[in-house]
């Protein structure tokens, strides 16, 4: 065994010996020489072709680099013991992850493999340079097999481009939009004040039926991933939910939701704040795409049952300085949206500029909407956000009390009765929340049995009130509907309406998934 050490060691010696005295001999340039030309020898013999991308082309980096190492590092398979390093951008809130030098990455598109190296090397002393040049030389080397190359290029980077811009999206925080400000522009010309968007409503949160609610999730996410499908169908790539339904079951919470599902940026639209169709128009060209476009309480916010006639509602009288109110604004001035103009927004040639945009209006009250904003195409997808029902419910006792269905048995009854007062009692998840919120602190089983005593009131007094004279009357009516009603002293009459619903908007949504699985 020694004499293996000792013959081993004189190998390495001769070896050492040997590099030394070439490296003597021979110049560095003509060692650099040699080995480029090995190198072209041997790829000219591969079966396949490798791409350089370096970190910085002249004295610019290059914005190819930064993607690549974003996407490697969230989307493909890491070598065996490969290392990723770990960062987290200014103002993200979440962590990247990037390759460490000399390792590996596999990825797949299209059906054909590709290899990434994350090649780092010295730099060689450089002569006078305006701006420091990073120590090392970074780059990402691509290995494509020769017969891939039509199929990959460059269809494969513009897919990493466009999966990096959405990785970096979505590390940054999210912006809500608004446009208070009557009209006014900013410094910048903009008609949006942006804040921070960081509400906590997600599709967990979310109580409603769970098949319901994944349908949405579905028909979101077929949205998000539908580049292709709008392109090949000539459709324009935007999306129109009407959400719809009592105060409080969720319709704001839901919109919100839907911003954090997919990452998209939120512009509430404050149609009172809005001066004319020109003024609509400007805002849409306004917003950026992946965004969600809200008009909340649609039909309060402008008159929309008469498409010809301009819509007159009251302008809101903005006081002066001294707080004195301009009598001529307020009265004479007259408004100009009108509802084709809505539609104009929602559906015209205008709507199309930038893309991937989700329109959402809210409604209490449908039925009080023109029948051509709820046609199949404008708003696509009609959502009823009905009262609590018991799997909704189940959803806001987990939420709220941490309690999960193995936990049921330990309190079988009050689930039973939760069970059978719920559907009578019309509460929506608002009111459900509040009474969980109040009497969280006595424990679950008190909780639920202080909504128990709840939902047994109100289900007893909706019993006495539908007496003989409220018979006749919709299911739908009842006690809070009514005061929201009042509150709201919306004037518009109700005839010639047609009642648009989920079935409406969902066959539209239907024929298009369906439409989507043909092609
Ligand atoms: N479906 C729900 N799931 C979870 N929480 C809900 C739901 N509905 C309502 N809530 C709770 O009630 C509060 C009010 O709900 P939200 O503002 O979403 O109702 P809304 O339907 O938009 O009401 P409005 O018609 O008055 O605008 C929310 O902050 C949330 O805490
Ligand atoms: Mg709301």
């Amino acid at each position: 065994m020694r004499e293996y050490w000792t013959s081993l060691a004189s190998v390495m010696g001769a070896v050492a010996f040997l590099q030394g005295v070439l490296h003597a001999v021979f110049p560095a340039e003509l060692r650099a020489a040699v080995a480029r030309l090995m190198g072209r020898v041997t790829r000219a013999f591969s079966p396949y072709c490798y791409f350089d991308v370096t970190e910085t082309e002249g004295m610019s980096t290059n914005e190819i680099y930064d993607a690549v190492q974003l996407y490697l590092s969230s989307s493909a398979a890491p070598a065996a013991g490969a290392r990723l390093s770990l960062s987290r951008p200014h103002n993200a809130s979440s962590f990247t992850f990037g390759l460490a030098a000399s390792d590996r990455v596999f990825d797949d598109f299209r059906g054909a493999a590709v290899t990434w190296e994350h090649v780092v090397a010295p730099r060689q002393s450089q002569g006078f340079s305006w701006r420091p040049l990073p120590e090392e030389k970074r780059r990402f080397t691509l290995r494509i097999r020769r017969g891939d190359r039509d199929k990959l290029l460059p269809a494969y980077l513009d897919h990493i481009l466009a999966a990096a811009a959405d990785i970096r999206r979505r590390s940054q925080d999210r912006l809500l939009y608004t446009n208070a400000r009557g009209g006014a522009m900013d410094a910048r010309g903009l008609p949006w004040d942006p804040v921070p968007f960081k509400h906590p409503s997600t599709f967990d949160t979310l109580a409603m039926d769970p098949d319901h609610k994944a349908a949405i999730m579905a028909d979101l996410r077929d949205f998000a991933d539908g580049s292709a499908f709008y392109e090949r169908t000539g459709r324009a790539w935007k999306r129109g939910y009407l959400l719809y339904g009592p105060p409080g079951t969720g319709k704001s919470s839901m919109i919100a939701a839907m911003a954090n599902y997919l990452g998209y940026d939120v512009y509430d639209l404050e149609l009172t704040e809005v001066g004319s169709n020109a003024e609509l128009r400007k805002l849409l060209m306004k917003t950026t795409s992946k965004s969600i476009i809200v008009i909340e309480d649609i039909d309060c916010s402008v008159d929309l049952t008469n498409r010809a006639a301009s819509t007159l509602p009251a302008p809101k009288s903005r006081p002066n300085i001294d707080g004195s109110i301009d009598q001529d604004a307020s009265a004479g001035a007259a408004r100009s949206i009108t509802l084709s103009g809505l539609l104009n927004f929602t559906d015209g040639l205008w709507s199309c500029c930038g893309s991937e945009r989700i329109f959402v209006f809210t409604t209490n009250h449908i039925e009080k909407l023109d029948p051509a904003l709820l046609r199949s195409g404008r708003m696509d997808m009609h959502i009823f956000m009905s009262y609590c029902s018991f799997p909704a419910l189940k959803i806001l006792l987990r939420n709220y009390l941490g309690l999960q269905d193995s936990d049921s048995d330990t309190s079988v009854a009050i689930m039973a009765g939760l069970e059978s007062w719920i559907d009578a009692a019309q509460i929506t998840p608002a009111d459900v929340s509040e009474v969980l919120i109040k009497n969280r602190r006595n424990g679950s089983k008190e909780a639920m049995e202080g909504l128990l005593e709840v939902l047994k009131e109100r289900a007893e007094k909706r019993r006495r009130e539908s007496g003989p004279s409220a018979a006749g009357k919709e299911a739908g009516d009842n006690e809070e509907e009514e005061e929201e009603e009042e509150k709201r002293a919306l004037e518009s009459p109700k005839e010639g309406k047609e009642q648009g619903g989920m079935d409406g908007g969902k066959d539209g949504q239907d024929e298009e998934t369906e439409a989507k699985k043909q092609l």
